[in-house]
């Protein structure tokens, strides 16, 4: 087994996706032709070569302006369905989706559209692939608090719906601590909670998210590794980070990928997971960041299936749903 197939059969979950992020241009373009939509580039070509990110924000500019294509249930459904289809040929049982409802309520979408859509895509995908999956929303942190109370209570009347909340979009200048309140009001109300820190952020917001937002994962947390004692903690705990390699290099978090702290991290007895963020943007899904990584770093098989299992631990299902998946991964040979 050549070391694609060997990634191609881990059974892995992935726990750091934007559903948005994985709007493919020609997707994008076919969208917008069909629901009348300007968007600001000529051609996909043209949009494949604006991909070309200095840091987080360079990237956010593009990924909100191509979201504009995104209007009807069925627009969400296909987008969804596009994923699941990808994400079936990498070898994913289980996907947690982070949508961005502030995104397409701010354009006039209803935020039951977006959630029927996505939501019917998961069952599509469970009856046709198998491949299990939870939603999960995030707060988008340049907002204010009270857009994302206001958002919160869109959401309830389909709180069942939705497993989790999330915090993404610029991290710089918005702090964990700005959203305290809106995360307590989450946990109150049984959801599962995460958040994006220490991607572009300091080791700091890492902290605030554990103490002040109590979130059981870390999305990126890259940045973790500054702060020794932090490192030491999220070691102990075996706090997961949801990391997303490719991401890391497009959006210049490292220079290259063998310039990566991903080895190090695990090395330090972390519980790291890989994973796509935005794969449309970022020149890769699960797959692709497994292998490149694990090239890049020089991870072994037993690496890979660390990290898989990793993911299998650190998703929201219950162990039950999980037993099968990780016997057939402690199948595989290391
Ligand atoms: O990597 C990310 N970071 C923050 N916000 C995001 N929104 C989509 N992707 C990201
Ligand atoms: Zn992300």
């Amino acid at each position: 087994m050549d070391l694609a197939q060997f990634v191609r059969a881990l059974p892995k979950a992935e726990l750091h996706l934007h559903i948005e992020g994985s709007l493919e241009p020609e997707m994008m373009f076919a969208l917008a032709q069909r629901n009348g939509v300007a968007l600001p580039w000529g051609s996909v070509e043209a949009t494949r070569a604006a991909y070309d990110f200095s840091d987080l924000q360079s990237f956010l500019d593009l990924y909100y302006a191509g979201a504009a294509a995104l209007i009807h249930e069925r627009d969400f459904h296909e987008l969804a369905m596009a994923y699941f289809a990808r994400a079936h040929d990498d070898g994913v049982v289980h996907a947690e989706l982070f949508f961005d409802p502030q995104t397409h309520t701010a354009r006039g979408v209803a935020f039951e559209t977006v959630l029927d859509g996505l939501e019917r895509a998961c069952e599509e995908a469970r009856e046709r692939w198998g491949i299990s999956s939870r939603l999960i929303l995030c707060f988008l942190r340049h907002l204010s608090e009270e857009d994302g109370f206001a958002t919160l209570e869109q959401a309830l009347p389909h709180i069942a719906r939705i497993h989790g909340v999330g915090l993404d979009s610029s991290e710089q200048g918005h702090p964990p601590a700005k959203f305290e309140r809106l995360f307590a009001r989450c946990r109150e109300l049984g959801l599962h909670v995460v958040a994006h820190a220490g991607e572009e952020g300091p080791p700091a917001y890492i902290v605030e998210a554990l103490d002040l937002l109590r979130v059981e994962r870390i999305d990126h947390g890259v940045r973790a590794a500054e702060d020794a004692a932090l490192l030491e903690r999220l070691a102990r705990e075996q706090v997961p980070l949801t990391v997303c390699p490719l991401s890391n290099v497009k959006l210049c978090v490292f220079p290259r990928l063998e310039a990566h702290n991903l080895k190090q991290l695990l090395d330090a007895g972390l519980k790291i997971t890989i994973n796509s963020d935005d794969p449309a943007y970022f020149g890769g899904y699960i797959g692709q960041n497994y292998l490149e990584t694990a090239q890049a770093l020089q991870l072994s098989r037993a690496e890979l299936k660390r990290i898989a299992r990793n993911s299998l631990e650190a998703s929201f299902v219950p162990e039950s749903l999980r037993a099968p998946w990780l016997a057939r991964l402690d199948a595989l040979p290391d």
